[in-house]
């Protein structure tokens, strides 16, 4: 008998070996492929593909692998999906400015699907084109580019600077205060209010929902459910999701108070904000883009949008200014020659200041804020590099690459306003200096942006000498960032001495 059921089961299992092999390889040879002609690239292992292999920064791996092994334009397994990487500005240009009609959608990934119903920044086609037309014109209308919203952004820094003023020189936060005096600037364009520092209701609603982009496990969660939906329902990751849903939601009652008291009180005769822009197209009828879950969906995002990248951005020069403190002394003597020590700030000074605009686009190029950018999508079947990219492909403008070629660049890693100036002292814009990204789904907010840093950085440094946290032992750090999706940094402290 023992015999019999040993030679059964020895007979079976014969039979489910080549079986299981045969399933494995099918599989196997399912993982690998690839459409023909497609970028090459690290396919990783089945159902995490390269996550595992990439990093904190997904973008240094992705510049790395493209330098040394597959060229410019290269494929990423991430989870399930291959994404294009684009690694440097001759492929990000020939992608999203020459064949932007291609290469302008935007992917709608499991994470996304939950998350974002509508808005500017996750939408694509006619409605794209609708929303963002509506969205130049309006920001335009309310003075964005124009003297009325450098007013606006001075008296902010003024506010800001008050506040500065009032820690007397002690070590403090100042990124927190940063991150509400930006805050109130596109509160104001987007619905014409302002709060003030110590407002509680403020407060909560920053730390909850914008942080989202200097979180490093929510990015990680969302990441791994964007690119293998399977996780979607296992914690840690589904927390992560449903905490995002939980904010989203918080946001979407904070801006659904501020919109019904728009309703209570709006003047067609005397449009306040982007918030009443929008009711007049809602008003005029003429169109079903314009509906209110869009209102919402707009304002958050512009909301979201707008805070944590430039404040990011003016702490980033902070830390700069601590760990160079000789071109602090250069931006303070220009300072001092253009506009001195008790003139007004204004952006028609910016074009008289040549270390400080080197000093800014050094900025931005040390320190790329959004590093692999938005994620594009293809919605056309389309050639790059010889390469076939097939339609709805996602497409990542590696931003970081640019900005630190070292075929390009002298010493990227180092922080060197001067490589910006010429042999007499004079600014030379580059073209390969490309935070806000390029072609027409470039940032909305650029202009806005840039004065904001502007007038911000410069009023601070007229009033205050930026100095190391006394009681810190060492001085904030200038490599690493949160790790979060965009590159915010760790929590610092300064010391502000008023001149
Ligand atoms: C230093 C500050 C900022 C940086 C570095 C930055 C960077 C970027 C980047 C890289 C993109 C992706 C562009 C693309 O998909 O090709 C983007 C998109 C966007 N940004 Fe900014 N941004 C900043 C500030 C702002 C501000 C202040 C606003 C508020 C108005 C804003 C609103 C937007 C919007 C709405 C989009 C989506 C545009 C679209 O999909 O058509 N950004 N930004």
């Amino acid at each position: 008998m023992l015999a019999m059921s040993f030679l059964n089961d020895l007979y079976s299992s014969v039979n489910v070996v080549p079986f299981v092999a045969a399933v494995v390889g099918l599989l196997f040879l399912y993982w690998y492929q690839r459409p023909k002609n497609f970028p090459p690239g690290p396919r990783g292992i089945p159902l995490l593909g390269t996550i595992p292999f990439t990093g904190k920064y997904v973008e240094r791996a992705a510049a790395k692998w493209s330098k040394q092994i597959y060229g410019p334009v290269m494929a990423l397994r991430l989870g399930r999906d291959d994404v294009i990487v684009l690694n440097n500005l001759d492929s990000i240009n020939k992608a999203l400015v020459k064949q932007h009609t291609t290469f302008s959608g935007r992917p709608r990934n499991a994470f996304i699907e939950d998350v974002v119903k509508g808005g500017i920044v996750f939408v694509e086609g006619n409605f794209w084109k609708s929303q963002r037309k509506f969205g130049l014109l309006t920001l335009r209308g309310l003075g964005v580019g124009k003297k009325s919203m450098e007013e606006y952004v001075a008296t902010e820094a003024s506010y800001f600077n008050e506040a500065v003023r009032s820690e007397n020189g002690k070590g403090f936060d100042i990124s927190t205060l940063l991150h509400k005096a930006i805050s109130n600037n596109i509160c104001s364009v987007i619905f014409g209010k302002r709060y003030e520092y110590d407002d509680k209701e403020f407060e909560v609603i920053l730390n909850r929902f914008v942080h989202v982009f200097d979180d490093p496990l929510s990015a990680a969660a969302a990441r791994m459910v964007a690119f293998s939906p399977y996780f979607k329902k296992i914690p840690p990751f589904s927390f992560a999701q449903y905490k995002f849903l939980k904010n989203s939601a918080i946001t979407a009652k904070f801006v659904k108070d501020i919109v019904q008291e728009h309703r209570d009180s709006y003047d067609q005769g005397n449009l306040r904000d982007f918030m009443d822009a929008f009711l007049k197209e809602q008003q005029a009828g003429g169109s079903e883009d314009f509906s209110d879950e869009q209102l919402l969906h707009y304002i958050s995002e512009l909301f979201i949008a707008g805070t944590e990248t430039t404040s990011s951005t003016l702490n980033w020069a902070l830390i700069c200014l601590l760990h160079y403190p000789e071109t602090q002394r250069n931006l303070r003597k220009e300072i001092n020659r253009v506009i001195g020590a008790y003139g007004k700030v204004c952006m028609y000074h910016k074009p008289n200041m040549p270390y400080t605009n080197a000093f800014i686009q050094e900025l931005m190029r040390y320190r790329t804020l959004a590093p692999l950018s938005v994620p594009h999508k293809t919605t056309e079947s389309s050639e790059l590099n010889g390469y076939f990219i097939p339609k709805g492909t996602t497409i990542l403008p590696n931003l970081w690459a640019v900005h630190n070629d070292p075929d390009y660049w002298n010493e990227p890693d180092k922080f060197k306003p001067e490589r910006f100036l010429d042999n007499d002292g004079q600014f030379v814009s580059s073209n390969h200096v490309i935070p806000f990204s390029v072609g027409p789904r470039h940032c909305l907010g650029e202009q806005l942006a840039r004065t904001e840093i502007f007038i911000f950085l410069i009023s601070l440094l007229q009033k205050f000498d930026i100095l190391p946290d006394p009681d810190a032992k060492e001085l904030p750090d200038i490599n690493g960032a949160t790790g979060g999706l965009a590159c915010v940094p760790n929590p610092y402290r300064v010391s502000a001495k008023e001149l």
